[in-house]
């Protein structure tokens, strides 16, 4: 890894800090948070049966299908069954981008659950690729008999021994509903029946179905034949059953079989390194024109996983052009800015809990001379400790198209169908001008095409009414894009050269989103205020949503 790396920085802050950069989005970690249920069964229950579901179509002989997310055309088929695999994808879709495919959010909503629940942390990597259309079925089902289950994991690429324990391991949240099951659980007799009596992560499931006290409903269910459970635990005489009662056999058994599950994949994907929290984890580097329009202006941030209230931070950055103009460049030790608040924000999340770790995130936001710009930048800590992306810098790697999201604007409208973003891109200035300017934009598709990404490319006009900032060295260019467009790329095309700023987020544009989190963030008490794109918020039940007018 080396900064930048759109999919590895992405994944790992979702992972580790369980949220993108969009203010729009729910933190991905709260939607299973503290093992909270949704319906009948623990959220995280429907994110593992979700990956499981998508996984179970591999084909070991010929390395076809896996956690491939093609399981978004495959969601009406009978074997899946339950509202809680199309609330997942429904979850998921919000999280995928240009360079992070729904199936590496459903892998990763695995690793968010089980932690949720308490369960063993899951070693995760990226790189999955999303199918194109419907794999085959085969996804096992309870009345199916003992032969052919044991064939179905041994074609998903698991032994038996293995698929008694991945079932204990998927088995050990959430249970069986009546509605989607009744001939399992009898519709008069409950809305479901939970696998366990414990409703966390943990291996009670085992050691109930060895003293005989699970209830079960596909080890002890009325219909012996849809005792799918009961069948494959006790294939072997319940050795296995015996060797992952303890809880810390358990955990990494666990740990172990759904690493495996959510890593297996179709033979043509290369999945990266495990993901690791980053010791120093710079963030993405935007540069943009200060509020006033007499300055550029440098947002990044830098967050170090152990707290350290004495901490010192600064920022430190050379110019990019020397000598020109009026402009004053850095001397050669570089141009020096504080960060916003010298204590930085200590972040929680269900990962840094797992992990105990208490990180810190400094802000930076630093106004730049616009006549010398910036072209690198990097960190001292306690004056002495260089933090310099192992020596180059980090890069600003152009500062020509610059998204602007602040003079960007956004109508309101409860009907999303008359909602759309104006797209403000900051040009700056050049001799000849700009042949063409544009945006590649990204919008995550919704249940009606299956979630399959739109893409498409806007051309933009120059901006007659916004004109000639930064002293006359920048011109506006706008476009107005329609509202599911959640991100693009921006590109200005000069002299044979095309700049591009990458991943802008329409979720930036004014008026802004502010997420106050009360209490200790580790609780359900979240109250989002001034908010735009209520409809993203719609169905979180546990949050307080409301609008105000635009600034
Ligand atoms: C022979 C293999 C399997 C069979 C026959 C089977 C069957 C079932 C059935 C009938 C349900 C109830 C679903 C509903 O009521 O909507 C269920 C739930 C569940 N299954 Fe499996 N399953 C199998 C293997 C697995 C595996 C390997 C995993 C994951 C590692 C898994 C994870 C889950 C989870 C987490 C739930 C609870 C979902 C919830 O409560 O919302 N299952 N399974």
């Amino acid at each position: 890894y080396r900064w930048p790396s759109p999919q590895i920085d992405y994944l790992e802050k979702l992972l580790y800090e369980g949220r993108t950069e969009d203010p729009r989005i729910e933190p991905l970690d709260f939607i299973g948070h503290n093992c909270g249920t949704r319906l009948f069964s623990p959220i995280a229950a429907q994110l593992i049966r979700l990956a499981y579901h998508d996984m179970a179509t591999h084909n070991v002989d010929d390395g076809t299908g896996g956690l491939d997310a093609s399981i978004r055309f495959e969601i009406r088929r009978d074997e899946n069954i339950g509202d809680g695999n199309a609330f997942s994808l429904d979850d998921f879709h919000f999280y995928t981008t240009p360079f992070v495919s729904m199936a590496d959010i459903i892998a990763l909503g695995t690793v968010l659950g089980v932690v949720s629940c308490d369960g063993p942390v899951i070693p995760y990597r990226g790189g999955r690729i999303d199918a194109i259309s419907a794999g085959p079925p085969g996804v096992p089902q309870p009345h199916e008999d003992l032969a052919s289950h044991t064939e179905s994991f041994r074609r998903q690429g698991f032994t038996n021994e293995e698929m008694i324990k991945l079932v204990a391991c998927g088995h050990t949240v959430g249970g069986v509903q009546s509605k989607d099951f009744p001939t399992v659980v009898s519709r008069t007799e409950a809305v479901g029946v939970f696998f366990d009596k414990t409703n966390v992560f943990d291996s009670a499931v085992v050691t109930e179905y060895l003293n005989g006290t699970i209830e079960n409903a596909l080890v002890v269910g009325r219909n012996s034949s849809t005792n799918s459970d009961a069948r494959i635990f006790g294939s072997d005489g319940n050795v296995t059953m015996n060797s992952i009662a303890a809880s810390e056999a358990f955990s990494k058994a666990c740990s172990d079989l759904l690493g495996r599950m959510i890593n297996t994949v179709p033979k043509t994907v290369q999945l990266t390194e495990v993901i690791n929290p980053f010791p120093i984890k710079v963030g993405k580097a935007r540069l943009s024109i200060s509020g006033d329009g007499s300055l550029l202006q440098l947002n990044v941030t830098i967050r170090l996983l152990e707290a350290n209230p004495n901490r010192s931070i600064k920022l430190f950055y050379t110019s990019r052009y020397t000598g020109a103009g009026s402009g004053n460049p850095c001397s050669s030790t570089g141009c020096s800015a504080d960060p916003i608040s010298s204590t930085g924000i200590t972040l929680s999340s269900s990962m840094f809990t797992a992990l105990s770790l208490s990180p810190v995130k400094y802000t930076f936001s630093v106004g730049i001379d616009p006549v010398t710009s910036i072209s690198r930048f990097w960190f001292v800590i306690d004056g002495h400790d260089v933090v310099d992306n192992e020596g180059t810098g980090y890069e600003i790697p152009q500062d020509m198209a610059l998204f602007d999201a602040g003079r960007s604007t956004r109508t309101r409208s409860t009907d999303p169908a008359n909602r759309s973003t104006s797209v403000r891109i900051a040009v700056r200035n050049s001799s000849p001008l700009p042949s063409r300017v544009y945006i590649d934009t990204y919008d995550q598709g919704d249940a009606q095409n299956s979630y399959v990404p739109g893409l498409a490319s806007f051309d933009l006009r120059p901006d007659v009414g916004l004109n000639d900032t930064v002293a006359g060295m920048y011109r506006y260019y706008v476009v107005t894009i329609p509202d599911p467009v959640v991100s693009f790329d921006a590109h200005v095309d000069v002299d044979g050269q095309t700049f591009t700023e990458e991943h802008c987020l329409t979720g930036d544009v004014a008026p802004k989103i502010n997420v106050y989190t009360c209490c200790d963030g580790s609780s359900y008490h979240n109250f989002i205020v001034d908010i735009r794109g209520a409809e993203r918020f719609a169905r979180q039940k546990t949050m307080i949503v409301y609008e105000t007018k635009a600034e």
